[in-house]
């Protein structure tokens, strides 16, 4: 099957995602809550969306080479307009919803869209008429007329951005991290070949659809011919509303970061255990903590658990099965050996490669699915994408991820923290994860983030915010009396922080920054 002018088309996020809605037209593609109610939108259903918001951003301007800023969650809506912007060649820049005015300024003027998709009904935003802003809604596009454009692309090729998500940079100005359609095809192909979603799941995403791991349960979901269920954001804290919306939407696994099950575990165990057609869980972007994973396995034994590692410039690097049962002595899970089609290399601090059980190297990853680059950041870009360190003639790159890991005896890795959490405390290199590991060894302890503040003569020192379990209390002299057993002096916390609940990022991950800022407000 050809276009217009007898070209092939690439092989975009689109045609992958939209791939069974030929064969299956009439299977439920997304179930989502809409007017406060259930709607099941079918893979015919979804496809012809497609076609009509391609037709209409083609209409408002939008073509090859462009940029396409989508602010929303995840909905069939939202869905059918970044397929279109695949399908016309442009990238699609998925922003939240709740980010200030000035960020959403920063990424505007950064990326030059040619148009900025908003939900209908929404409060309009303070921004100069940088670009042309449409509203949309479950039924269509309000686009103004667009500004015909100069356009120097004649065809989408599968190397062209497919879109960019900004995260924080530590240097305060975000970064946009942007994938290719080959990439991101690259790592759901990887996806499918471990597997990770099956034909007849029902899988519940929870994740913002700023954050890649929303992208993954779309394509990988969609893309095997399966179910998507987007939770409501705001359903994460009101644990009755999640359980009812997992049981309605039959979910048979649940996407998300560690966190979202904290409420769960907490509040509705009962509820939880009776979810009787869910049947695994995949969770990404941090440590689950091991009291809280035996918890969940307590209340659904059997429960197929997939630990997905990795980082958005390579939009993950690994899955791994969690063993059941998870052994008594564990003290972290394992993150796998590379994703199918991918392989991680472990490079210690004078550049050699190494892979002797216990050595701690930093991630090199080789995949397929490596990002394009930081928009308009050549430098940052070179700072990670390296040449390959086994092989530096070849022009093969590898993405060099900051993180620590060392092998076990089998070969499989074990993530250890990151090359830049390292803290100094008077000198001394603290590895602020093994300062959590302790505490969270801790019977009574659920949650635990050390971070390090300067303190009132100026020299950084260590904060830990624990959350204890439900119920459980513990003292600070406890926990000091515990880490002075197992830790250096210089390693013990010198304030404790008991919080009911850990401050959390839009993507659901602990707010370090946040935390750090109550470490020195608590000065
Ligand atoms: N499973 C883990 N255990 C522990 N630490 C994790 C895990 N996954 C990440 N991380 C950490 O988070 C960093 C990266 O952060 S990120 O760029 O925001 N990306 C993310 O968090 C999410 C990431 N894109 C991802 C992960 C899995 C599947 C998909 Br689909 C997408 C990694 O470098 C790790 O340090």
């Amino acid at each position: 099957m050809t276009d217009a002018v007898g070209r092939f088309p690439a092989d975009t996020l689109d045609q992958f995602v939209l791939g069974p809605a030929a064969r299956t037209p009439d299977k439920p593609a997304v179930i989502e809550r809409a007017g406060g109610a259930l709607v099941t939108v079918t893979y015919g259903e979804l496809a012809r969306a497609v076609d009509a918001r391609a037709t209409a951003l083609a209409e408002a301007g939008v073509g090859t080479g462009d940029r396409v800023v989508i602010e929303s969650q995840t909905s069939a809506a939202a869905i059918a307009l970044l397929l279109a912007c695949s399908r016309l060649g442009a990238a699609f820049v998925p922003v939240d919803p709740d980010t200030p005015d000035l960020r959403v300024r920063a990424i505007v003027e950064a990326t030059d869209p040619v148009l900025h998709l908003r939900p209908a009904g929404r409060p309009a935003r303070d921004l100069p008429p940088l670009t042309a802003v449409a509203e949309f809604s479950p039924d269509g596009l309000v686009a103004p007329a667009g500004k015909p454009r100069q356009r120097r692309r004649r065809a989408v090729v599968g190397t062209d951005p497919a879109y960019l998500i900004f995260t924080s940079g530590t240097t305060g100005r975000p970064k946009g991290v942007v994938l290719s359609h080959h990439a991101a095809l690259a790592f759901y192909r990887g996806a499918q070949r471990f597997p990770v979603v099956a034909a007849d799941d029902v899988v519940a995403s929870t994740s913002p659809l700023a954050f890649d791991v929303s992208l993954f349960d779309l394509g990988v979901t969609l893309g095997s011919g399966a179910t998507l269920a987007p939770v409501p954001r705001e359903f994460l804290s009101f644990p009755r509303r999640l359980l009812g919306f997992l049981r309605d939407a039959g979910a048979t696994v649940v996407h998300g970061v560690p966190s979202l099950w904290r409420p769960l575990l907490r509040h509705e165990p009962d509820g939880l255990a009776a979810l009787d057609r869910l049947r695994g869980i995949l969770f990404a972007g941090e440590n689950f903590p091991l009291a809280e994973l035996r918890r969940l396995r307590e209340l659904h034994p059997g429960l197929r658990v997939v630990n997905a590692f990795g980082a958005t410039e390579t939009v993950a690097c690994s899955f791994a099965e969690v063993p059941d049962p998870l052994p008594a002595d564990a003290e972290r899970l394992t993150i796998g050996d590379g994703y199918p089609g991918a392989e991680l290399l472990l490079v210690d601090s004078d550049g050699s490669v190494v892979d002797a059980p216990g050595a701690v190297g930093e991630i090199h990853v080789r995949c397929p699915s490596l990002f394009s680059g930081y928009w308009d950041d050549p430098a940052a870009t070179r700072q990670v994408l390296v040449p390959d360190p086994l092989e530096p003639r070849s022009g093969q790159l590898v993405y060099r991820s900051g993180d620590l890991a060392y092998r076990g005896a089998d070969g499989e890795l074990y993530f250890c923290g990151r090359t830049d959490s390292m803290v100094k405390i008077r000198g001394n290199r603290i590895e602020l994860g093994e300062v959590e590991r302790r505490l969270l060894d801790h019977p009574t302890v659920g949650a635990a983030v050390a971070v390090a503040a300067p303190a009132a003569d100026g020299e950084p020192s260590l904060h830990a915010f624990v959350v204890t379990r439900q119920g459980a209390t513990v003292g600070a002299a406890e926990l000091v009396e515990r880490c002075r057993r197992t830790m250096p002096a210089y390693m013990v916390p010198a304030r404790f922080h008991f919080l009911t609940e850990l401050p959390l990022t839009a993507n659901g991950k602990a707010n370090r920054t946040a935390l750090a800022e109550l470490a020195r407000a608590a000065r």
